[in-house]
């Protein structure tokens, strides 16, 4: 990325610490993990590579982060040491926004937002626009993407797949935006009559979500609409179509993502993107984010339908990119909110779960409309960590991806994708929506998961104990070894543990959260994302993202491309056996690039807390089959109970405290074991059988109250 065309202040920064730097200086976390011994690059997974690289760039160790940035190159291009000077300059310069054709205003709001470096994936997609654009390295650096876009009239399909929490949202927003910044330009300047300014900071998130514009300076925007009477913009026109109001009413892009938790992040970050702020309170605007330094073009409308009620109002507002779930495609299109003819960039997040739920009729209305009609070239992203290449290969022959124009990005390449059907239709097949799609999304899953995740086994013996006891003695272990961590003064600090807990449907969660909650008191504050079944599913999300709880109980698809911050280890109480994409997305929670998890030493575990017989012994085959390797760890519990020779309980030698918490937790957890038992609280002499009679059941609790 070092070019005379940069101009932005973090490159010129990159250079100034090039030059003062003396000697190349390694981060504290390879010292940490290799004491004192540099750390062999090769081995790192790809979000451990770039968590590292995005540590150096901000706190401005340049050499580093160059040298970082050459080896996630070499893996993308190949060996970086022997290379001619002009081969390597082009790939740097492919290892920068601007080098791979994003809108210039877009790169500077990039580098504001600390997403300075492209990722391998956000590399690859953006490669593959330019493969299918057939244009060349000169192209690149003196056309916009949009211009050369706007001179091929057909259509263009990416399936992105990386691995999990390898930055795919970007990998499609970047050139989304790309592609449509003129036009959005000049949407701008057409519409300014009509402008309202939607303030930036707002309570409830839906609200802030259901329509979001980006900052509008009035004034100025009046003042080149009435320029000699015309409009004033060096935007093209002839890529809106017809210069009236209508024209501009229908949006340019739709994003449908299986979630609605979901569709709000993508809001949130899309409107982050085209200078808004999305913190709540004013005092959290950051300098550098500041909406007045932003360039790119004002008041773009983002409208989001993802709930019931907003879509009886439909997107009322000329809305420019729309987001929302499956189920209100077919709905919007039938009020003509939104005219496939129109859309010039359709997304599907999370691709194989929302194709699945969009009725086959709908997908034929928004992908199998007519050539002839099309105002425009569209760009089709289908994107998700199990949407498969051959996922990607049923999607063109299916024709929801044109034929001989559509690519496979992944975290490590970019290819061409392959209609293998002898059909010429041209109509959509259901196969897209029916089991072929399953069986085809559930082949090469092995390479969804970051290599860096270390996976690890516990296996919990029923006769002796449950899954919610042994996981509540694993998050106690974890808060131990923070607080030695901390009390040693050591460095760099460690991360206090911020976890998600796995359990196989909503129920199970719900009636975990009491007894858990009332295990970890005082250690842990707890909460549960119930989309289907919980009344405030954003709010709980809200909360965990700001760290004001730090273990979250969750189902697998509920967080599927949820981006927590700091989460450091998650752990499953079931195995996925039916759907691997399960444990896809829930191991993918964590080890997420700008985790602290994703860095050797750092966290990043998977646990599999799974109970003796079928279930443990069927992780060998899941791990197997999506290409991980797992440790049995045999935790040993400090639980502060002294036992004798013979194993039984020293109650004269334990802590009463102890001995209380350990009585308590029995009581609590143990109850909602599978196969209740009886169990022998020796220290207290009392004994807790678990009855099915709930009548008998509510009388001992009153007992055990009063005891
Ligand atoms: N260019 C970048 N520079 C720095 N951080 C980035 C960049 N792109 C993405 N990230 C960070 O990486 C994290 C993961 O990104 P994102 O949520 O897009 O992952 P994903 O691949 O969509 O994950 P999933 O498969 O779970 O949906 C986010 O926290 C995001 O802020």
């Amino acid at each position: 990325w070092i070019t005379p065309h940069h101009r932005s202040p973090s490159i010129s920064l990159f250079l100034a610490g090039a030059k003062h730097q003396p000697a190349r200086r390694l981060s504290p976390i390879y010292m940490l993990n290799n004491n004192g011994d540099t750390k062999e690059s090769s081995s790192m997974g790809l979000n451990e590579l770039q968590t590292l690289l995005r540590q150096a760039s901000q706190r401005q160790d340049f050499l580093e982060a160059q040298r970082l940035s050459d080896v996630v190159a070499s893996r993308l291009y190949g060996d970086m040491t022997n290379v001619d000077d002009e081969t390597r300059r082009l790939r740097r310069r492919k290892m920068s926004w601007r080098g791979l054709g994003a809108a210039p205003w877009l790169v500077d709001r990039l580098d504001s937002l600390n997403y300075t470096f492209p990722t391998s994936v956000q590399i690859c997609s953006m490669e593959s626009v330019n493969a299918i654009l057939n244009n060349t390295n000169e192209i690149v650096e003196t056309t916009s993407l949009e211009e050369r876009m706007g001179m091929d009239d057909s259509n263009m399909g990416i399936v992105i797949s990386g691995n999990t929490g390898s930055g795919k949202t970007l990998a499609y927003l970047v050139p989304l935006l790309s592609t449509l910044s003129d036009s959005l330009f000049t949407r701008q300047r057409l519409r300014v009559g009509w402008e309202e300014t939607v303030g930036d900071t707002m309570g409830d998130l839906m609200e802030r979500v259901a329509v979001v514009t980006s900052p509008v300076v009035r004034s100025r925007a009046r003042k080149q609409m009435r320029q000699n009477g015309a409009i004033a913009t060096g935007a093209s026109l002839s890529t809106l179509g017809k210069s009236n109001k209508e024209d501009i009413k229908s949006p340019l892009a739709l994003i449908v993502c299986p979630a609605r938790e979901l569709g709000v992040q993508i809001a949130l970050l899309l409107y982050s993107l085209i200078g808004g702020n999305v913190k709540k309170e004013a005092t959290e605007l950051s300098g550098k984010a500041n909406s007045f330094r932003y360039k790119g073009p004002k008041g773009i409308r983002i409208a989001c339908v993802l709930d019931d009620e907003e879509a009886i109002y439909g997107l009322k507002l000329q809305t420019d990119i729309a987001i929302t779930t499956p189920e209100y495609v077919g709905k919007l299109i039938a009020d003509g909110d939104i005219v496939p003819s129109k859309l010039r960039a359709v997304i599907y997040d999370e691709a194989d779960l929302a194709l699945e739920q969009t009725d086959i009729e709908d997908l034929q209305r928004l992908f199998a409309d007519d050539n002839e009609e099309r105002e425009n070239s569209r760009l089709t992203f289908l994107v998700g960590a199990s949407v498969t290449k051959s996922l990607g290969n049923l999607a063109v022959s299916s024709h929801v991806l044109p034929e001989s124009r559509s690519y496979i990005a992944t975290a490590t390449s970019f290819a061409p994708l392959s209609d293998n059907s002898e059909d010429d239709s041209t109509d959509i097949k259901d196969d897209i929506v029916g089991e072929r799609q399953k069986t085809a999304s559930l082949q090469d899953l092995d390479v969804c998961l970051d290599s860096g995740l270390r996976h690890e086994r516990v296996v919990v013996r029923s006769q002796d104990t449950s899954q919610l006891l042994v996981l509540t003695r694993l998050l106690r272990k974890e808060l131990r070894e923070y607080d030695v961590h901390v009390a040693a003064g050591n460095n760099p600090p460690m991360q206090r543990p911020r976890v998600v807990v796995f359990f196989p449907d909503e129920v199970a969660a719900k009636a975990a959260i009491e007894p858990l909650r009332d295990a970890m008191w005082g250690e842990h504050k707890l909460c549960v994302l119930l989309p289907k079944t919980g009344e405030t599913p954003l709010n709980i999300m809200e909360q965990f993202r700001d760290a004001k709880t730090s273990v979250m109980l969750a189902t697998a698809n509920s967080v599927r491309g949820l981006d927590f911050p700091s989460v450091s280890s998650v752990y499953t109480l079931y195995l996925p056996k039916n759907d691997p994409r399960e444990y896809v997305h829930l191991a993918g929670r964590v080890g997420r690039i700008g985790q602290m998890g994703s860095v050797k030493g750092g966290g990043g575990r998977v646990v599999s807390v799974l109970k003796e017989g079928e279930e443990a012994d069927e992780l060998e085959s899941l791990a197997s089959s999506l290409g991980f390797e797992f440790t049995d760890t045999v935790p040993e519990f400090d639980d502060g109970i002294v036992r004798l020779d013979d194993g039984t309980i020293d109650v004269e030698g334990t802590d009463v405290e102890k001995l209380r918490r350990m009585l308590e937790d029995n009581m609590s957890l143990l109850s909602l074991a599978d196969d209740p038992t009886t169990i022998d609280v020796e220290a207290s002499g009392a004994e807790y059988v678990d009855d099915d009679d709930d009548d008998e059941e509510e009388e001992d609790d009153e007992d055990e109250e009063e005891d």
